[in-house]
């Protein structure tokens, strides 16, 4: 087996054992491992993204924010750049939802090319989970209110992969968005 294909198990592993207890949001209580995996996989499937440090990335993307894992581990077992992007999309859980959404706007246009491409899959990923399986409790409103603040960040992120930006695209048309 080639290296990178046993570099790529063994940071879904890691995510796993870090996601373990989470599940999303929706009825079913769908595992949470569910996203990342889905996320590596738009950029690698969808995205045509072969950058192994991306994809592990996308895999760790919610560790350091929705689990105990530290900026630190990630950098003694997966390297300084798998870090960094990691670090680049994750929110401040400290600040006010308002204020992390309004960040999220802000830094979108000066992240990394590699920390872009997450975010792009991330995006989409969520978006297309708010059409299939909504989380509880959320309204009309509320999952349109995702969509028009998504638009603002994915704007922040254009010219980084053409083919994930057309899908997103596609996202937002039906929902009556302007990108
Ligand atoms: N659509 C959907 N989202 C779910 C579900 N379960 C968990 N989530 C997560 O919820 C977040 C969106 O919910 P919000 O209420 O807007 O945000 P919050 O969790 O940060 O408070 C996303 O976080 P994120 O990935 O960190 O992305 P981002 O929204 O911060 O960009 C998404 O991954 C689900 O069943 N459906
Ligand atoms: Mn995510």
């Amino acid at each position: 087996m080639d290296s990178e294909a046993a570099l790529l198990l063994e940071t879904v592993n890691f995510a796993a054992e870090k996601h373990r207890k989470q599940r999303r949001k929706d009825p079913e209580e769908t595992p949470y491992i569910n996203h990342p995996i889905g996320v590596a996989r738009i950029l690698s499937y969808e995205g045509g993204v072969t950058d192994i440090e991306v994809l592990q990335a996308a895999l760790l993307h919610d560790t350091v924010e929705d689990t105990d894992t530290t900026p630190e581990e990630l950098e003694d077992k997966f390297g300084p750049i798998v870090a960094r992007i990691v670090q680049e999309v994750t929110d401040d859980k400290s600040l006010p939802k308002q204020e992390r959404k309004r960040l999220q706007v802000e830094h979108a246009p000066h992240c990394s090319q590699q920390a872009k491409l997450v975010k792009l899959a991330d995006k989409l990923y969520n978006l297309r989970d708010l059409n299939t399986c909504t989380p509880v409790g959320w309204s009309a409103e509320r999952v349109q209110e995702y969509f028009v603040w998504a638009a603002e960040v994915v704007k922040g992120l254009k010219g980084t992969n053409s083919a994930l930006e057309e899908k997103l695209e596609d996202q937002f048309k039906q929902r009556g968005v302007q990108l």
